[in-house]
């Protein structure tokens, strides 16, 4: 679909019409060839001008394309033909140009782009390459650099760095429309300028160029964008994006075909773009991280079993908040709350953690503001004592530390401060929220926001709906986490949720795995090279031991009963590792201490080094216990780490505590590190096949027959029987379910 109209009598305007972001679909496609075609032949057409429908250029190729069997005209050659053609062609950009779009605008001999537009070639985040000539024409505008950078990180730019870049020939204040229309009458040799009555070359009054020729223009015609350092260049960014995308194939396939660029001339540099691009789209990698996209986006259209959803239920506006608790997670909340402009009551029990608090929030504020050049929104904040200050805030996050009897004492004080109506928003990382929302007087106002930390840098926001909560608070989370920016996956209320749920299984495997005979530096190396960007030996340290330390004491696995010496192997009926007490109880804390899994120069430094002292632990360990260890292989620590996760995802989805497994994967891509170009835990077990993840967890079940979790779940039994059918329809398949709301 692509709208034609002529206007100002020698104008061609050419609308691409696909709501929401004007995607190249196949029907956009051949609209704009058709279009295309008869702007060409009609003689009183001058030059073309092409823009998108409400004010958005264009957002690439459909992606949802991807996944079907390609019909329509092709876009190389379309964006080919409209750079051949013989009338100035002018892209109109408002909104966006990403990938295939801004392809359609780099084949436009001119770009004008109006102030708010953002730009890119993003494609690398889908597992592709900007294969429509992106790669190629691209360079031969910017530069090698400019685009190296630019395409292996797939990073959007604002309309006046596209402009200084050179991307964009232009920057409108107003109109793109508008302006590009007044450029194209000025190149076809119309000067606009109001002053000059005649048809000119050079118009004296307003120095616009008009009548100029198009080759120079046509960016494919322009000679290889060799440089004598180029290869250096390229070198530099291969080993950049090698160490930076872990395994991921598109960056390194992104410089290759740049590096064409430099050499070949336009037409072999196109074919070794489309080879790099064909292998590319047939990987696996390219089907996960295009399901990540629609995931991500799927995470935001949420729903509760009682059938209450996104599109049917209102969110409360929230203009004040309050903040309890300004440890590392409560500052890291008031900073997103306010960059979100929300003002923010801060709260801390004494005086000095109040000061303390203060000065980290105002600092991080500080430097987030001085980066993006604006001044830090400071006047959103107080920092009080008392909790009176809360009276008419509309919504409270409660941070204070991990402490069931101490988060239901603030609930309770918070109750006889707050508004009838206020909500009372709690971040535990995992305690029952309907324990916490019992001993308030507003039970379908209390939910659970679980951030991740750092607060203020994390992506992930799980909203915990418990038994009592109200649709309406549920929306109203939601809502404000995508204020600030996160993504929001809802999720039910059961311990550990459902990210941290999983997490314990895959701790679990990861410490069980050291009694058998791993290192710490085995286990985290085989998890990077799959993709994780630190093993999970390193998160720990960094994370900080003692806090599953101190969950363990208080859920009773730890206590006086214990062998100091020699503590037991198997609690409350089953296997359990006690080598991360044993670390504690030793003062070996992870990072803060500069001692845990590994070795840190000093306390709070990061480069993890390995430790003597460790291998020699656990070889007593072992030999304590009389274990043998034997050789774990790094296959063999993927499948007990990443089928673990999934068989405990399994359940998830069982007992309808995420609505899909695609929120599964999005918790576990934005809050757990997983890689992208594996799509997530749940995709993961998909593509390997769900048979073979049957098998092998039956298989590792009955070597470990003490690990209950390792017993295949009944949703990948059942899965299995009915013919292992795609991750879309498993939601389907699930039956007889118990319902949390
Ligand atoms: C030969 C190959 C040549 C070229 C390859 C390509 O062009 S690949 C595509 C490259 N383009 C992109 O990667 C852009 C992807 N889209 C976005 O980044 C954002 O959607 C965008 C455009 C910045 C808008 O963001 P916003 O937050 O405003 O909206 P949202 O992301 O929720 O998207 C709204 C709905 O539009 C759907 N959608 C967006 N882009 C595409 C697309 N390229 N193809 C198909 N569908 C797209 C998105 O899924 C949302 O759908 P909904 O049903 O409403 O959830």
């Amino acid at each position: 679909m692509a709208r034609y109209a002529r206007v100002k009598g020698s104008i061609a305007l050419i609308t691409l019409t696909n709501p929401p972001v004007n995607a190249l679909s196949a029907a956009v496609r051949r609209g704009i060839v058709e279009s295309v075609s008869r702007a060409l032949k009609d003689e009183q057409v001058k030059a073309v001008v092409f823009c998108g429908e409400n004010e958005k250029f264009c957002g690439g190729a459909d992606i949802k394309e991807f996944s079907g069997s390609m019909s329509g005209p092709p876009l190389v050659p379309m964006i080919h033909s409209i750079e051949a053609g013989e009338k100035p062609m002018v892209a109109a950009i408002e909104g966006v140009a990403l990938g295939g779009g801004l392809e359609l605008a780099l084949g436009c001999h001119y770009r004008v782009a109006n102030t708010k537009a953002r730009l890119g070639l993003p494609e690398v985040t889908l597992g592709l390459l900007p294969a429509a000539g992106g790669t190629q024409r691209l360079p031969r505008l910017i530069g090698i650099p400019a685009a190296l950078e630019l395409i292996t990180t797939g990073r959007h730019v604002s309309a006046q760095e596209a402009l200084q870049l050179g991307i964009v020939d232009q920057v409108a204040q107003g109109s793109a429309v508008q302006a590009a229309m007044e450029l194209a009458l000025s190149v076809i040799g119309v000067c606009v300028c109001m002053l000059c009555v005649y048809v000119v070359c050079v118009c004296i009054y307003c120095v616009c160029v008009t009548g100029q020729p198009l080759n120079p223009r046509r960016l494919s015609l322009r000679a290889p964008v060799w440089a004598p350092d180029v290869d250096g260049v390229c070198d530099a960014a291969l080993a950049q994006v090698k160490q930076r995308s872990r395994g991921a194939m598109a960056p390194v396939a992104c410089v290759q075909a740049v590096r064409a660029a430099a050499m070949l001339p336009y037409s072999k540099g196109m074919e070794r773009e489309r080879q790099l691009m064909d292998t590319l789209f047939r990987s696996g990698q390219a089907r996960a991280m295009q399901y990540a996209f629609f995931a991500q986006r799927n995470a935001g259209k949420w729903s509760l079993p009682n059938g209450s959803q996104w599109n049917n239920t209102r969110a409360r506006d929230v203009q004040r908040a309050g903040v309890i608790g300004l440890g590392t997670m409560g500052r890291g909340i008031a900073v997103s709350l306010v960059k979100a402009g929300i003002s923010v009551v801060a709260i801390e029990m004494d005086a000095k953690q109040l000061e303390s608090g203060k000065k980290a929030v105002t600092a991080m504020l500080q430097r987030d503001a001085q980066r993006r050049g604006v001044s830090p929104p400071l006047h959103l904040l107080t920092f009080t004592l008392s909790f009176h200050q809360l009276r008419d805030v509309d919504l409270v996050i409660e941070a204070v530390f991990e402490d069931m009897n101490l988060k239901k004492r603030v609930f309770s004080d918070l109750c006889k401060v707050l508004r009838a109506n206020a909500l009372i928003c709690t971040n535990t990382s995992g305690l029952n929220v309907d324990e916490l929302a019992a001993v308030t007087d507003r039970q379908p106002l209390v939910v659970g926001m679980h951030f991740f930390a750092p607060a203020h840098v994390m992506k992930l926001l799980e909203v915990v709906y418990g038994s009592r909560s109200s649709p309406e608070a549920v929306a109203t989370a939601m809502a404000l986490g995508k204020r600030m920016e996160k993504v929001c996956v809802a999720v039910g209320n059961c311990s550990g949720f459902v990210g941290n749920r999983m997490l314990k299984l895959y701790l679990d495997q990861s410490v069980y795995m050291l009694e058998e005979g791993a290192t710490p530096e085995q286990v985290d190396q085989a998890l990077e090279e799959f993709g994780f960007a630190m093993g999970i030996f390193k998160v720990s340290d960094l994370s900080g031991l003692d806090v599953g330390w101190r969950v363990r004491k208080a859920s009773g696995l730890i206590g006086p009963d214990v062998d100091p010496v020699k503590p037991s192997r198997w609690r409350l009926g089953r296997r359990y590792c006690p080598l991360p007490d044993m670390l504690c109880q030793q003062g070996r804390f992870g990072q803060k201490t500069g001692r845990g899994w590994y070795l840190y120069d000093s306390p709070g430094s990061k480069e993890a080094k390995s430790d003597p002292e460790i291998q020699t632990f656990l070889e007593d360990y072992r030999r304590k216990y009389g274990i043998i260890p034997r050789r774990i292989t790094s296959q063999e620590v993927i499948e007990r780490c990443a089928f673990a996760l999934a068989n405990e995802g399994f359940r998830i989805l069982e007992d309808r505590i995420a609505a899909s497994p695609e929120d599964i994967d999005v918790i576990y891509l934005f809050g757990y590190g997983w890689p992208r170009h594996r799509g997530g835990p749940m995709f993961y077990a998909g593509q390997v096949g769900l048979s073979v993840v049957l098998e092998k967890l039956e298989h590792y079940h009955r070597v470990h027959p003490d690990v209950p979790s390792l017993e295949p779940s009944r949703l990948l039994r059942r899965l299995v029987a009915e013919g292992s059918p795609p991750i879309q329809q498993w939601k389907s398949h699930i039956k007889n379910l118990r319902s949390h709301l």
